[in-house]
């Protein structure tokens, strides 16, 4: 058995801010190990969103304790909580999230200029990172003048900037042509390979769900079931 990088125990998370009270996880346990290439499945409104949310620690689960690398996120103070997310947990999101007004270098940078890594290394790492997704000579390029798939190798390359053990990805395919997304995830399965990055990704798109190692699905807020697979 490998080291244990996520572990979810009993976690329920019910939406109360409604008129009807969303019961949007019940008792949900994961366990994932460093290294591991896993999907998160299911269909619409099942809890792979508020999953995802309750792992990287940017909302808090009703009830039950959710360790990452063996610290109780859980527990953890606001603050703590945005200083061990920076330095552990790197998100992708559906829509990219890049901040328009800035360059590829910048919307990178900012991430390094958080952990107050100084100037002159900052710019290494933004070409290194920019490298390692395939976009060295989009450095000085807004997201507008990328490709949607483009913007997601700049924010795979963001969330990489904090050489993060984990990588959290909401549909990070959803809004991408299927070359653009087969292209993703490659570059998403070689850093798992080589840097051993853990990855959790939701999708709804078959292509990435056969990438994938293991594959988990989630029904009304429950684990349905969880295979080990062989990815294609
Ligand atoms: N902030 C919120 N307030 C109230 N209900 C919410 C909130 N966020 C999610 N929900 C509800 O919780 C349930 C789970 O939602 P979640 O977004 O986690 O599902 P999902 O599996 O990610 O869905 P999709 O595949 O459509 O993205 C749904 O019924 C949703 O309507």
């Amino acid at each position: 058995m490998g080291k244990t990088i996520i572990d979810a125990h009993n976690v329920s998370k019910t939406y109360k801010e409604t008129m009807v009270p969303v019961k949007a996880l019940q008792d949900v346990h994961l366990h994932i190990e460093e290294g591991e290439f896993v999907a998160l499945v299911g269909p619409s409104g099942s809890g792979k969103s508020t999953l995802l949310n309750m792992i990287g620690g940017l909302d808090e689960p009703t009830s039950g304790t959710v360790f990452v690398d063996g610290v109780e996120i859980t527990k953890l103070s606001e603050n703590k909580m945005i200083d061990f997310r920076l330095q552990n947990i790197g998100f992708v999101f559906q829509s990219f999230n890049l901040i328009p007004v800035l360059t590829s270098r910048e919307n990178i940078g900012f991430v390094l200029q958080l952990q107050k890594v100084p100037k002159k290394d900052r710019e290494k790492r933004v070409l290194e990172l920019l490298r390692e997704v395939g976009l060295e000579e989009k450095v000085n390029s807004r997201p507008g003048e990328l490709s949607g798939g483009q913007q997601q190798r700049v924010a795979v390359a963001r969330a990489l900037a904090s050489k993060p053990k984990i990588i959290l990805a909401d549909e990070p395919t959803a809004n991408l042509d299927s070359k653009s997304a087969g292209n993703l995830m490659d570059i998403m399965a070689k850093l798992n390979q080589e840097e051993k990055i853990t990855f959790l990704f939701s999708t709804h798109d078959q292509r990435v769900i056969e990438k994938a190692r293991r594959v988990i699905t989630l029904v009304d807020g429950k684990v349905d079931s969880d295979v080990v697979q062989t990815p294609t």
